[in-house]
């Protein structure tokens, strides 16, 4: 399916995420990073829970991509695992719903009703994959985007420092979804790589929203110095 109403421009999508382990959890203090990111440009916000969704689709006009982070046990499958995610997330108000659409524990099938009910309420569904595989696989589930997310974040997938260029691009040359790319994008030339590689978006969450991340780099390059 093609929603290409709903991010008409490419661009910036600033992933706002503070898990409850975080310390910038909690209170509108998400809804005021995603304020200071829309108010710089970005096009849209991807956002983690039901607070958060709800805070941030009233504090800013731009499209917000919804997910919810959940372990459950004897499962690796942890973005918007279940139906009753993806219903709290579309009646939450979000414009696109992601979701883990990788090949592991029987999910590319599992996810199928769960691709189905958001797209039925009118709700785009963003994939959340970790291969080229996994992301012609969730273009032939129909899904509306297909986002690199978990590129690094599965077993069997390329683990590196940096984002996945050359699976952007191969997903770019040969699917007709949008690929969204997302993972380990620091710096802004790392995000005018990806757009070179032919993606509609591009996600940056830690190196624009988590503090601690940041300055954990800052504090790792002095130490190292000399
Ligand atoms: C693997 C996983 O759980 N990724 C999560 C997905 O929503 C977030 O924790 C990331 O911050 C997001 O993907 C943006 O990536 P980065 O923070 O690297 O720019």
């Amino acid at each position: 399916m093609m929603r290409n109403d709903i991010f008409p421009v490419s661009g910036l999508i600033v992933s706002c995420q503070a898990l409850e382990d975080e310390p910038l959890y909690g209170g509108d203090t998400m809804a005021k990073m995603a304020r200071a990111a829309v108010q710089s440009g970005a096009i849209g916000i991807r956002t983690n829970g039901v607070s958060d969704i709800l805070m941030i689709k009233n504090e800013v006009n731009v499209p917000v991509i919804g997910l919810i982070k959940r372990v459950i046990p004897g499962s690796e499958v942890f973005i918007t695992p279940t139906l009753e995610e993806v219903k709290a997330i579309v009646m939450a108000g979000a414009d696109v719903v992601a979701l883990d659409v990788t090949d592991r524990e029987g999910r590319l099938e599992a996810v199928k009703p769960l691709i189905a009910w958001a797209q039925a309420m009118g709700t785009a569904v963003m994939a959340d994959i970790s291969t080229f595989e996994e992301g012609l696989a969730a273009e032939a589930l129909g899904v509306d985007f297909i986002g690199t997310t978990l590129s690094g974040y599965t077993s069997y997938s390329t683990q590196q420092e940096g984002p996945d260029f050359a699976l952007l691009r191969a997903l770019s040359d040969r699917v007709k979804v949008p690929v969204i790319a997302e993972g380990r994008i620091w710096t802004p030339e790392e995000a005018v790589k990806a757009m070179a590689c032919g993606v509609s978006h591009v996600v940056v969450g830690s190196a624009i929203t988590r503090p601690q991340l940041i300055t954990e780099r800052y504090v790792k390059a002095l130490r190292q110095r000399v």
